[in-house]
């Protein structure tokens, strides 16, 4: 999957499909099973280059990982070493956030980088809190942006509250809390995403919830095993596709319905969706399979604690909000311009061009509709998200189609991506 694409596919979208793995869970699959004091297995890892790139860094600082079959063990070393070279994240703010909370604690220097796009995204949200924990911490442009340089240095058990709702920073202090003097708490404003918490106390680590604040108490891990359901991020652009063309009906099986990731089917619901969740037993994280079928959908509010559910979600539910009657608003999502791109304007642009009405704020938008949308050509500016979210967009282009510039970025996260797509598009493109 290199270069440009021209999709030309027709709805609707029918029948059943799975996900490759969560990508958050897998990535702390690996890097927590890289710190634990015995081997650790996962099944259903994501098999994409966001993934591939934690994996790649665990083994620089020493780890063993090795496909077996159906899973993936993880031979930590007896201590996590220096690596030797620098450390390249490639387009995975995932991999280097929450690798700086453990290189803070590592003896020795560590350099991370990534590409284009991560090495503009901000990195001072977690070199200050670290900083304060007594870590050794540089980055680029004013403390700002990737390259980080890491030195190794004894850690001190903090309290922070943060001022973003960050699944990532909170992550990064809670791992580097491990390796602290005493107890590290880390507040966040609203709840994000709870996969570290949840898998470290899986793995025999001390952590408590209070609220919206977690503390950590020193300690390795223990290794076990760890089952990654599918993604619902990356569900979400067929379920979002299903929900708005007429006469679809589609189910994710097997897909993560941790409640801290569910806002998409909160939203489903709330635009007017008919959505049926059928829970699986619980392997670790929540999982279940998820219908959902077309209706006539309505605008709605997204802000405040329901954004962090559902962050990742929301380029591809702009593209939903076209086609609902009336207003949808999103607000409180600051966040989205500081993604793989910045997400609002990436996707605003790019709905503007194929003809729907957008407005944008400096936290959100606003998007009326029902808008039949044009054919259109779209930068995907090295963002997975917004190459989906606009082939999901031409499926509302009634024939028409849109060029995607570079969708190599799909294979960030969802490298079946199109192929799923295809199949529930009964084939036809
Ligand atoms: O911790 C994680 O796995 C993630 C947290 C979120 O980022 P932030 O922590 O920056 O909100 C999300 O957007 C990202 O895709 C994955
Ligand atoms: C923001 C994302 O990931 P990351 O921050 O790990 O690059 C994403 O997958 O949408």
């Amino acid at each position: 999957m290199k270069g440009s694409m021209i999709c030309r596919r027709r709805g609707p979208l029918q029948g059943a499909f799975e996900v490759p793995g969560d990508k958050s869970v897998s990535h702390r699959a690996l890097l927590f099973s890289a710190l634990a004091t015995s081997p650790s297995k996962v099944r259903g890892l994501l098999a994409a280059e966001d993934v591939g790139a934690t994996r790649r860094a665990v083994e620089a600082l020493g780890a063993v990982v090795r496909d077996e079959g159906a899973f993936v063990v993880v031979e930590p070393p007896e201590r996590l070493s220096e690596p030797q070279d620098v450390v390249d994240c490639g387009n995975s703010g995932t991999s280097l956030r929450l690798l700086c909370g453990v290189l803070a604690a590592v003896p020795g220097l560590s350099v991370l980088t990534g590409d284009a796009s991560l090495r503009r995204r901000p990195v001072r949200r977690v070199l200050d809190p670290l900083r304060r924990m007594g870590a050794v911490l540089h980055a680029r442009d004013g403390d700002r942006l990737p390259p980080v340089v890491v030195r190794g240095a004894p850690l001190r058990g903090t309290r922070h509250v943060l001022e973003v709702a960050s699944a990532q920073v909170k992550s990064a202090l809670l791992l580097a809390g491990l390796f602290a003097d005493g107890p590290t708490t880390v507040e966040e404003p609203h709840l994000s995403r709870d996969h570290t918490e949840r898998m470290l106390r899986g793995m025999g680590v001390s952590l408590a919830v209070d609220g919206l604040a977690v503390t950590v108490t020193p300690g390795r891990p223990r290794g076990g095993t760890v089952e990654v359901p599918g993604d619902i991020s990356s569900a979400a652009f067929l379920l979002c596709a299903a929900a708005a063309l007429p006469g679809s009906r589609v189910t994710a099986r097997n897909v993560g319905l941790n409640p801290s990731r569910t806002g998409l089917l909160d939203v489903l619901q709330a635009m007017g969706a008919r959505v049926r969740i059928e829970p699986r037993a619980d392997e670790g994280e929540p999982r279940g399979d998820v219908t959902v079928e077309a209706a006539p959908l309505s605008g709605t509010v997204i802000e405040g604690a329901l954004v962090p559910r559902l962050i990742d979600e929301l380029p591809v539910v702009m593209v939903m909000a076209t086609q609902a009657r009336g207003r949808t608003v999103i607000r409180d999502a600051r966040e989205l311009r500081v993604k793989e791109s910045d997400r609002l304007a990436s996707m605003g642009e790019a709905l503007a061009a194929a003809g729907a009405k957008v407005e944008l704020f400096e936290d959100g938008c606003a998007i009326d509709g029902p808008t039949p949308l044009g054919p259109v050509a779209v930068r995907t500016r090295l963002d997975h998200r917004v190459a989906m979210s606009m082939a999901v967009a031409q499926l509302f282009a009634d024939g028409g189609e849109v060029h995607l510039d570079d969708v190599a970025c799909v294979a960030t996260s969802f490298p079946s991506f199109f192929d799923v797509l295809d199949r529930l598009c009964g084939g036809g493109r």
